[in-house]
């Protein structure tokens, strides 16, 4: 096999387990088959930077402690998609010819984009108008990329909301509270639903699943009042919506809205409907910190292995995915038509149910 040099981005927001995937696809590109990686720095941004924004990686480069380490070594950006990039002047400017050009003068032969579902869909574009080969692995806390069981990242991300609602327990039962914990997730519900079993929830608020405030409040009722338990946990989505039908919502720096905050609403609900004393945690960053868990490592390594096999058998547009304890490859288009939900007739939901957990509804 002639030899390649290929180049490696990480976009979107980051999450633990992305330095085990670019090792992984560094150790198998040089150790496989004997190929040069070129680390490109801020996604989609080191491509269009002046000088371009890249080095050569190599084992050396992981000889430390990258694999155990949160975030990602090479940056990343949920900023400056090159399509409609934002200049300094407040004008919008069509870059995305700029990130070809960049990806050109590197002398690459293709790319490796770890990313969500907003970077999967502009890499898949950049990609096509620069008719660059490009293998995609998912990343992201949310875990709502379509045709893959787990993304990196969350399985760190629900443990961080599990420590935290085993951290609330002993302090709600003290002072006899409701805590309420607000999770990311963007618009789907799955670090909700996780950690809300795993960490004991009472109640547990989706984006999927409407809820009714008198049901939650009936719920805390009956843990106080029947269950002779003076305290509860409530887990909410931040994407829920408020009692009147509104998201909360903030602008970022570029004025890009992000969700955040909805769980102070649902306290304040709680506490006037039933008079118990409540608390308000607003998880935020934290789940996208820490070292990666251990399925996190796992899933990059074997993502990152075989995401340069298929570079090497000459594949393009596709991502790999985890589906049924394996990694398989699905096509990139399927994957950016779609958004993955949580299914409200799964196992989980059904579990959830089972459990007498109040999922508002
Ligand atoms: N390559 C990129 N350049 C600029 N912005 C991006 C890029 N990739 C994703 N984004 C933006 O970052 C935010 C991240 O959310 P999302 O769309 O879910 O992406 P991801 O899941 O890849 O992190 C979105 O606002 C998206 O438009
Ligand atoms: O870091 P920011 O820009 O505040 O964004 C926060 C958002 O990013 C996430 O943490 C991760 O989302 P992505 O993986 O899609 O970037 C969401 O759960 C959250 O809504
Ligand atoms: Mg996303």
């Amino acid at each position: 096999m002639a030899k390649k040099r290929i180049g490696i981005l990480t976009s979107g927001g980051d999450c633990a387990g992305l330095n085990a995937a670019i090792r992984a696809v560094t150790r198998r590109a040089i150790d496989g088959f004997g190929w040069e990686v070129v680390g490109i720095r801020n996604g989609t941004l080191g491509l269009i930077s002046e000088p371009i924004e890249a080095e050569i990686l190599d084992k050396q480069t992981f000889s430390g402690v990258l694999l155990r380490q949160g975030g990602t070594f090479l940056g990343s950006s949920t900023k400056g998609d090159p399509f409609a990039f934002k200049m300094p002047d407040g004008s919008v400017k069509d870059r995305s010819m700029e990130f070809v050009e960049g990806f050109r003068s590197l002398n690459l032969d293709g790319l490796i984009g770890i990313g969500g579902d907003g970077s999967m869909k502009i890499l898949n574009r950049l990609c096509e108008l620069g008719d660059i080969p490009f293998i995609g692995i998912p990343k992201t806390i949310d875990n709502d990329v379509a045709l893959t069981e787990f993304t990196i990242g969350f399985t760190t991300a629900v443990n961080v909301a599990v420590d935290a609602l085993d951290r609330l327990l002993p302090t709600a039962a003290s002072h006899h509270r409701v805590m309420v914990l607000e999770v990311m997730g963007r618009d789907a519900g799955h670090i909700a639903l996780h950690a809300g079993i795993a960490g004991g929830a009472d109640v547990i608020l989706l984006p999927e699943i409407a809820y009714d405030m008198d049901k939650v409040a009936e719920k805390i009722r009956d843990v106080y009042e029947n269950e002779k338990r003076s305290h509860a946990l409530v887990v909410c989505s931040e994407a829920i919506k408020t009692s009147q039908g509104q998201t909360v919502m903030h602008a970022n720096e570029e004025g890009k809205m992000n969700y955040g905050g909805v769980g102070h609403e649902i306290g304040g609900q709680i506490a006037k409907m039933t008079g118990a004393d409540t608390r308000v945690t607003v998880l935020g960053h934290l789940q996208r910190g820490g070292t990666p868990a251990m399925r996190d490592r796992l899933i990059a390594s074997a993502f990152g292995v075989r995401a340069v096999d298929l570079m090497a058998q000459g594949k393009t547009n596709c991502m790999v995915a985890w589906q049924h304890r394996e990694v398989v490859d699905v096509p990139l288009d399927e994957v950016v038509k779609r958004y993955k939900k949580i299914d409200v007739t799964g196992t989980l939901v059904h579990t959830a149910r089972g459990l007498g957990i109040c999922l508002g509804d």
